[in-house]
């Protein structure tokens, strides 16, 4: 999932986790912990038919065999199913994870079984934090909070009536992006990043939507690298898995209070300010007429008595911040790569948007008249979603999947990618080919409503529900790139290098940095 202050599996890296702590805590946790924790997790672990899963040491379970494996976790796990099958579990430490990843799983757990697991699991001290304690949609135990707080974001602010209100938003942002790698390449011989920039323009847009205040790059680039290092410091300890450790993490729990005040010093003085523009109208002429802000302010949660504090505002403000940005901007940078190795579906592309809106710039009212755009997108989405874990699930009672017991204090896992590589529901599925779905011989409801063939924003009760925004920003920033240039490869370059690294979502390991040249 997408990368949020409060998910707890889409930012999940356990590469990040030290070898140099294994060698110490090994040691320490078998010590200290083995009698309590070891007699109590077997003689509770044994009445229940958990899923298999590879065989794990004592307390630990798999936790340093997937620390020290030396690859990405969701490398790990995808290696794995050839032998375990579609569900499987890891002990991490303290947690139990269940792996699933076949569209009849997830059929079962999302659709089927929707409401049982609905559930998010219980945060570790880190994300209580920065999510003040599961009060975002995202984190929020599935009950009257996340109800409240997820109605009032799609009604809000991503509902399509909403989302229109935003076209010169968009439209100023996307101006700004073509500026922006115009002089890029103006001064690197042609050469720009794409990440970085796609990054910028989906960031500018949330920002304004969020604030509604006007702000210039230098704000705009301070918040984002506040949200980046906030990411970065919700990345899993050792401690989160073995909380006998914690009081070896104590610098690092002193770090996160840091940061988390340094969040909130960064984006309270914008919301500070869309206060004071909304008591004293006309004062700001800048200022949008609407923002996601003025839905918080006087926000009624159920069960709760009061609006959201400023510390909840700022929580709430960085959720969509984060959720649309890294997610987005992934897509674009595999979506560049496709093109530039594929030159002739850049040019279909490039026919069918020239010939729609001739010499004018595109708009994103055009986008539903672009057969070949729409198709281009979807299949960037089955064949590169941005990331590659759903958030995790977790079930609000005991419950069954697949014959296996769920408890309700299990990580559920959904993997993605084998649900979209899965020879049985796609002809040729590692080929990147748009013409499956422009020719009609194939297709995917990308809700899942009509059956389950691709999920890059998950099902059920959770889905994403930036999907709408987030499909009209990828579909929208594409044309508009490959109307302004056209697009190949570094010189050094003979193959585009498709390997994957985890980076929040899943980018490219090698950013990609590509060559424009002006179409006209
Ligand atoms: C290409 C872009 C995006 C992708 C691939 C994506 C993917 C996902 C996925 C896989 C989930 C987890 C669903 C689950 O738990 O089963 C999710 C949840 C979520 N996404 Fe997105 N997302 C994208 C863009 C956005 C945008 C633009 C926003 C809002 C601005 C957003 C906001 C959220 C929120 C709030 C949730 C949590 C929903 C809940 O727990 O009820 N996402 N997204």
């Amino acid at each position: 999932m997408a990368s949020f202050s409060s998910s707890s599996s889409s930012s999940f890296s356990l590469s990040t986790l030290s070898p140099y702590y294994h060698l110490i805590f090994t040691g320490l946790a078998f010590l200290v912990s083995a009698f309590i924790f070891f007699i109590s997790s077997r003689s509770k672990s044994k009445r229940l038919n958990l899923p298999p899963g590879p065989p794990g040491w004592p307390v630990v379970g798999n936790l340093f065999q997937v620390a020290l494996s030396g690859k990405p976790f969701f490398q790990y796990i995808r290696d794995l199913r050839p032998k375990y099958g579609p569900i499987f579990t890891l002990k991490m430490g303290t947690r139990t994870m269940i792996i699933v990843s076949s569209a009849e799983l997830i059929h079962e757990a999302l659709i089927e079984k929707g409401q049982v697991f609905a559930n998010r699991p219980r945060e570790n001290p880190t994300r209580t934090v920065f999510s003040c304690d599961k009060f975002t949609v995202n984190s929020a135990l599935y009950g009257p909070v996340w109800r409240s707080l997820r109605r009032n974001m799609v009604q809000g602010m991503l509902s399509s009536t909403r989302l229109k209100e935003f076209r010169d938003v968009r439209s100023l942002a996307m101006d700004r992006l073509i500026d922006r790698l115009r002089a890029e390449a103006k001064s690197n011989d042609g050469l720009v990043w794409v990440l970085k920039n796609a990054r910028f323009a989906v960031f500018c847009i949330l920002v304004s939507m969020c604030f509604g205040v006007e702000m210039d790059d230098k704000d705009i680039e301070r918040i984002d690298d506040m949200m980046k290092t906030v990411l970065i410091t919700l990345d899993p300890r050792l401690d989160d898995f073995l909380p006998i450790l914690s009081p070896f993490f104590s610098k690092q729990r002193k770090r996160v209070m840091e940061v988390r005040q340094e969040q909130i010093q960064t984006v309270l003085p914008f919301i500070e300010k869309r206060r004071s523009i909304l008591k004293n109208p006309g004062s700001d002429m800048t200022a949008a007429p609407f923002a996601y802000l003025d839905t918080l302010f006087d926000l009624e949660v159920e069960g709760r008595k009061s609006s959201p504090n400023d510390a909840e505002l700022v929580t709430l403000c960085s959720e969509l911040l984060n959720g649309g940005t890294d997610t987005t901007a992934t897509a674009l940078e595999w979506g560049i790569a496709r093109l530039i190795e594929n030159p002739d579906i850049q040019s279909k592309l490039y026919a069918e948007i020239k010939s729609t809106v001739g010499d004018r710039k595109v708009d994103e009212k055009d986008i539903e008249n672009m057969v070949y755009l729409n198709a281009v997108v979807k299949e960037l989405l089955r064949r590169h979603p941005p990331t590659y874990l759903s958030l995790t699930h977790a079930v609000t009672q005991p419950a069954t999947l697949g014959g296996y017991d769920v408890p309700t204090d299990a990580n559920v896992e959904i993997f993605l990618p084998p649900i979209s590589e899965d020879p049985n529901l796609w002809s040729e599925p590692e080929k990147f080919n748009p013409d499956r779905f422009a020719s009609g011989k194939e297709e995917a409801d990308i809700t899942g409503l009509k059956g389950l063939k691709m999920v890059p924003f998950g099902v059920g009760r959770r889905i994403c529900p930036g999907l709408g925004m987030a499909t009209l920003h990828v579909n929208l920033m594409l044309a508009r790139m490959v109307q302004e240039f056209e697009w190949s490869a570094h010189p050094s370059q003979r193959k585009i290098d498709f390997s994957e690294k985890l980076e929040f979502t899943v980018v490219m390991k090698n950013t990609l940095r590509a060559v424009i040249r002006p179409r006209t």
